[in-house]
């Protein structure tokens, strides 16, 4: 797991080798301290070089062996043994240096870097700090400030801004393990004395006090109750006033609170979920192994609104040629001004030219008649989808992939109005398209698996966590979310306010409560929904409560607001009140609590007291068992798919895992018993009916998440 040859006659080359990412698993770790023991024992041996093998240093400690028992070497006294040697040891980094990879270079006595490498200490991303040295060395090595940035944020950063912060020592733009030996070559014989990092002071800030007190507030405000970069900061702050061996006390006394935090486990879990769900399976066995996605290089984007625009900055991007179209000939001036902004804003971050050739825009429809894929992003309005639908078939070359961004419609009666059916699949973006990171790929029981494939290319070449899921209404993460809506508004007919609400989903870490968010996106979107979907319909005529809809509960407090022009931010109101239309700060709204009083007694509604832990438990779990639900209906493959939807498109806080991993972590018995509870409370809320899965998996022991797949299997073989 780590190979030992001599090069250049004097130099010992030690190659680590633990594919894809040379992870320092027990294995590795063991190969490192008996190679480095070779090199340094060999009398002929001046200098050593250490690299990975396959054009990558290393991703740092196996994180898969996280959960399980420690076995093989430590990696702190493997660390001091190679800062100590009396050889001077060089780390050839290509690829990426990253947690224990990057602590491991720092433990080397020089680091010489690709120009294409990345590095970082991404250990707060997995609830965790750098924990073999790298909290301590980093801060002595680039200074304070740089290293509570990069150690609190996980942020990789290039290597011409390695060698800026004085991460490395050289940066090659040729083979970096020649460009290492040949360094190491040179540096034989020398002094190491100042090469050591952890024997070197600290530089001190000059208001130590103050600079950590920011830092912390800065992290508190952000992580949103994520502890790790808490933690981070107060390791830092040891490396800085402490001397390196109680720093480094410090640093194994914060990580092993970490370590074994539900926070950790809930990260990690993140991170090898967001992978599982790359490697989509459809209910007919289809993935990558069976289907090869087509090659697309000029794409269409119809309708310019805000999804869009932002689609068709994503897709440039990406090196695409677009054709944008909008029929509206004073919406695509505005769109074209739009999309160019973003491109130029994002060319500038980036450094490079912006690709503003690559868009053309047009009013007419015939002009996608030569692309390999079109996205529709029209107004989600199903007649007008359906009548696009038909044109782009009768306009586009045979085997045109066709996607629609709706957001909740049909796709399969989309896909009916199209000759190829098969081509048809879901593209839904979330807003702003060209930043959010989440895409559903949604598949109808006529997409080709090679739809499904082409689309999630693209959308991982996008940057974009995509993951594949069936046709229903709302898909995944929007019929989900309209549970956790609607519990919302039964909540504020009960007694609760706006604020009520917001504050306890706000402290679960969702970036904004679900009224706040509501007033961001706009109330009209929903209402608009609800009124096509028939919900709206005043019906107090008839004698039936307008609170019953289809023989259950309803609540029209939602509609009514917007009867009242309240859409949200852009309006100036919505849930709460604005400085003026467009206005950012939400302020209490002593209206909106007069109107909850009012209609309150119009329906002999008591207002009774509401806690956050029932907000939670009422928004939450009604969301969990929708997804319990989406799950049996074969909907989304696993819990992961439901999990990386929410942790990416919806702020579900990354931390707790998304809200299938919550629910083990709370506990399935336990879910089950609460949402029994809150059923008998409200019988009329079917939503609130634990679904069959649930009960099966709470009966079946209620096994880890990753064992759910099986009981889901069988459940699914026995329908
Ligand atoms: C005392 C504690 C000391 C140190 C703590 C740590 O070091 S914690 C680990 C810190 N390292 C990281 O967080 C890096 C995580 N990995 C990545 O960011 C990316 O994988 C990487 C290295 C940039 C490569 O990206 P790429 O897109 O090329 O590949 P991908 O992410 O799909 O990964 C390929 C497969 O490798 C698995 N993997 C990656 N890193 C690790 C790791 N550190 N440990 C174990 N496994 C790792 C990943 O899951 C993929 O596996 P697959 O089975 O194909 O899904």
């Amino acid at each position: 797991m780590a190979q030992y040859t001599r090069v250049s006659g004097i130099v010992g080359l030690i190659t680590l080798q633990n594919p894809p990412v040379n992870a320092l698993s027990a294995a590795v770790r063991q190969g490192i301290v008996d190679t480095v023991k070779t090199a340094l024992s060999d009398p002929q041996v001046k200098s050593v070089v250490i690299c990975g093998q396959n054009g990558i240093f290393c991703g740092g400690a196996d994180i898969k062996e996280f959960g399980e028992k420690m076995f093989g070497p430590p990696l702190i006294p493997m660390m001091h043994a190679i800062e100590a040697a009396d050889k001077p040891v060089v780390a050839a980094i290509e690829g990426s240096a990253l947690g224990g990879g990057l602590e491991l270079a720092l433990g080397c006595h020089y680091r010489i870097a690709h120009s294409k490498a990345r590095l970082g200490l991404p250990e707060v991303t997995l609830g965790l700090l750098p924990a073999a040295g790298g909290s301590q060395r980093l801060p002595r090595l680039i200074g304070v400030p740089a290293a509570l940035d990069l150690i609190t944020t996980g942020r990789h950063v290039t290597a011409a801004e390695a060698l800026q912060l004085g991460i490395v020592d050289q940066v090659t733009d040729h083979n970096t393990v020649d460009a290492a030996v040949k360094f190491a070559l040179t540096v034989a014989g020398q002094s190491l004395d100042a090469r050591r990092i952890s024997t070197r002071p600290c530089p001190q800030p000059s208001d130590l006090d103050a600079l950590f007190e920011e830092a912390m507030q800065k992290v508190r405000r952000s992580a949103r109750g994520a502890i790790a970069p808490v933690a981070c900061v107060q390791a830092v702050r040891a490396a800085a006033t402490l001397p390196y061996a109680l720093g480094l006390e410090r640093e194994k006394e914060l990580m092993a609170t970490l370590f074994t935090s539900g926070q950790a486990r809930a990260l990690q879990y993140i991170f090898f979920a967001q992978r599982a769900v790359g490697r989509w399976r459809m209910p007919s066995g289809a993935s990558w192994d069976t289907s090869k996605p087509r090659p697309i290089n000029k794409a269409a984007v119809i309708g310019l609104g805000t999804m869009g625009q932002g689609i068709t900055v994503a897709l440039t991007q990406i090196g695409l040629s677009v054709v944008a179209i909008e029929t509206q000939e004073k919406q695509l001036m505005k769109a074209k001004q739009a999309i160019s902004g973003m491109l130029e804003r994002g060319a500038k971050r980036r450094g490079v030219a912006p690709p503003l050739d690559r868009v053309s825009y047009s009013q007419n429809i015939q002009a996608v008649a030569d692309v390999d894929l079109v996205i529709e992003a029209v107004f989600e309005d199903m007649g007008l989808k359906m009548e696009v639908f038909q044109q782009l078939s009768a306009v586009c070359k045979p085997g045109t992939l066709l996607c629609t961004n709706t957001s909740a419609l049909d796709m399969d009666q989309l896909a009916s109005e199209t000759p190829n059916p098969e081509l048809v699949v879901g593209m839904h973006f979330f807003s702003p398209a060209h930043v959010m990171k989440l895409l559903e790929v949604v598949y109808g029981p006529r997409s080709s698996p090679q739809a499904v494939a082409t689309a999630m290319q693209l959308g991982k070449k996008m940057g974009k966590a995509s993951v594949a899921v069936g046709n229903c209404t709302g898909f995944v993460g929007n019929r989900m979310l309209k549970l956790y809506t609607e519990q919302a508004f039964f909540l504020l007919e009960e007694g609760a306010t706006p604020e009520l609400v917001d504050e306890a989903l706000e402290e679960f870490g969702f970036p904004m409560g679900v009224f706040r968010m509501s007033d961001l996106a706009g109330l009209d979107v929903g209402w608009r929904i609800r009124k096509s979907a028939g919900l709206e319909e005043p019906i107090e005529a008839s004698g039936q409560s307008v609170r019953i809809r289809n023989g259950c509960r309803y609540s029209p407090i939602a509609d009514l607001i917007c009867e009242q022009g309240r859409f949200g931010q852009k309006t100036g109101s919505g849930w709460y009140q604005y400085d003026a239309p467009g206005g950012r700060v939400a302020r209490s709204d002593p209206w909106l609590h007069s109107f909850l009083a009012k209609y309150r007694a119009r329906h002999g509604l008591v207002a009774r007291g509401i806690d956050h832990q029932e907000v939670l438990e009422r928004c939450l779990y009604a969301m969990i068992n929708e997804g319990f639900r989406i799950l049996e209906d074969g909907i989304a493959a696993g819990p992961e798919d439901i999990d990386v939807i929410y942790v990416f498109g919806y702020g579900w806080p990354r931390h707790r895992g998304g809200p299938m991993f919550y629910a083990s972590m709370v506990g399935l018995a336990k879910v089950l018993e609460r949402l029994e509870h809150y059923h008998h409370a409200h019988p009329d809320v079917p939503s609130l009916q634990p679904c069959s899965l649930l009960k099966r998996l709470v009966a079946s022991g209620s096994p880890p998440v990753h064992r759910w797949r099986e009981v889901i299997k069988k459940l699914h073989s026995q329908l």
